[in-house]
Parts: C-alpha cells; sequence; structure tokens
C-alpha cells in the first residue's frame, strides 16, 4: 500500500513528518509519497516559492528512505486538483495497488466540496488524520459517506485499490504551517517545530519575514 501526502508544505514541518510516520507504520504502508501543490485550488498561494517549498521537503525527507518526494504536480499545468493526481499515480502503479490518501480532519471536513470527491474514493482510500483543534466535524452527506464507506482495519485497506474510509490514530502535535510563519512574522525563532535543516533554510533565504517593518509586532530574539 502506498500512502500519498498532498499539501502545501509552507512550509513543511514535524506534524507532517510524524504523522506520515504513524500512518507508515500503524497501516504497513511501503511508502508515503509527499506531494507539494503548485496551484492551491482552495486556499490564498503559498508565500515561499516552488522552488523554496521543494528545496525544503528535500531537507526534511533526506534521511527518510520511505518518504518519497514526488514532483508530479509541479511539472503539471492548471489547478493542482487532487483528482488528476491520482490518475496519474494509478497510471504509473496499476490499478490493483492500493493507494492510500491522508489527510488531516481539516482537509476531510472539506472534503465534499473538492473536485470530484467520489471520483477521488474509486482511485483511492481516503486516511484521515486526527489533528489537534481541528475536531471531525462531518456535514450530514459525509456523515453518510462515511458511514458508507468506513473501514476500522488497515487489512481492510489493504484488501482492495480504494474506496473506503479509515481514521487513523496518530501522535498529535498541534503544529501547523501558519503558527510557524506567525512566529517568524513576529520575528521568534519556531525551533522543534520543524527540522533544523528547514529551519536553517528559512533563516538563509529571510522565508516569511514581513517586507513592512511596521508589520512585525516584535523585536528580533536570537533564541525564542
Ligand atoms: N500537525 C498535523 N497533524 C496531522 N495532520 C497534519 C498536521 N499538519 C498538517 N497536516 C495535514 O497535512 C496535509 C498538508 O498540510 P499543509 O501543508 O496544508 O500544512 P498545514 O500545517 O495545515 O498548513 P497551513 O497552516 O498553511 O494551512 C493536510 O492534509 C493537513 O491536514
Ligand atoms: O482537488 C481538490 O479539489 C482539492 C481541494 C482541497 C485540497 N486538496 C488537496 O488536499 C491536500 C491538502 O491541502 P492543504 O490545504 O492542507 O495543503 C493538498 O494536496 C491539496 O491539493 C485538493
Amino acid at each position: 500500500m502506498i500512502g500519498l501526502l498532498g499539501g502545501t508544505f509552507d512550509p513543511i514541518h514535524f506534524g507532517h513528518l510524524r504523522a506520515a510516520l504513524d500512518c507508515l507504520q500503524g497501516l504497513a504502508l511501503d511508502q508515503v509519497r509527499f506531494i507539494p501543490l503548485r496551484i492551491a485550488v482552495h486556499r490564498p498561494q503559498p508565500l515561499a516559492s516552488t522552488a523554496q517549498r521543494l528545496a525544503m521537503l528535500e531537507a526534511a525527507l533526506a534521511d527518510a528512505p520511505e518518504f518519497v518526494l514526488d514532483r508530479r504536480e509541479l511539472h503539471r499545468d492548471g489547478p493542482s486538483y487532487t483528482l488528476h493526481t491520482l490518475r496519474s499515480l494509478r497510471d504509473e502503479f496499476g490499478p490493483e495497488r492500493p493507494l492510500c490518501l491522508l489527510i488531516g480532519a481539516d482537509a476531510y471536513a472539506g472534503f465534499l466540496q473538492w473536485y470530484r470527491p467520489l471520483e477521488i474514493l474509486e482511485l483511492a482510500h481516503l486516511v484521515v488524520m486526527r489533528r489537534p483543534g481541528h475536531d471531525p466535524v462531518a456535514s450530514p452527506a459525509l456523515r453518510q459517506l462515511y458511514l458508507e464507506r468506513v473501514c476500522e482495519e488497515p487489512r481492510c485497506l489493504a484488501a482492495r485499490a480504494g474506496g473506503r474510509i479509515l481514521f487513523q490514530t496518530l501522535t498529535q502535535l498541534d503544529i501547523s504551517s501558519t503558527r510557524i510563519r506567525e512566529l517568524i512574522a513576529q520575528g521568534r525563532r519556531p525551533r522543534y517545530l520543524l527540522p533544523d535543516a528547514v529551519l536553517d533554510y528559512i533563516e538563509r533565504e529571510r522565508l516569511y519575514v514581513p517586507t513592512d517593518p511596521a508589520r512585525s509586532p516584535q523585536p528580533p530574539h536570537p533564541n525564542v
């Protein structure tokens, strides 16, 4: 089984990495593919450039052979729809291989508003990762879909190529890219929330630092 973690990764952090590891181990996945989007369809575009987000992912994934950096959305024109990504993955891995789309509870809440969600479910399973501060509040339609597709054990995912929904238990880390960007904008260092190599890169590139000093409410502090 292959895990797929799509995201903006602006920047990548330990919330992504630990969640991917918990899914890898908990579901006995062969690998987790990190798939950075190029053009977001559902949120403002990332602050860091595509090249910068890619460099941060390369730094974060360098020592983890089961984590694969998948650049296919970056090479595709137009909005980065997950359905198109899954079709391309199906072409590569064939019709039988179980594909597990790993999504946080926040993303899952809006799943039925994605582009052709039921076609997505024809191509992959959904693995929902609980996330602090994001209780899985389901609309009646999403609740109905869940009841039709629920799967309580990894074995049930392994038995088919896609179409099921499983809630995966994982280490709860209250870390988000938004929080990291906010800390940096306030002149604070987001240490221990993301790999040092990623933080070094952010600081070298002066990423997420407001260009207008009037927008920075606190003076920079070297160690906080
Ligand atoms: N701490 C976390 N725990 C579990 N899942 C997470 C965590 N952080 C991100 N995810 C999930 O990883 C995927 C990619 O997330 P994304 O790159 O948007 O990070 P983010 O921290 O949510 O970013 P932002 O704060 O900019 O929205 C999404 O499905 C998201 O729900
Ligand atoms: O295809 C869609 O319609 C769609 C709508 C919302 C989100 N997604 C994907 O969901 C993944 C997580 O999104 P985000 O905002 O948490 O980075 C990312 O790979 C997005 O491309 C996809």
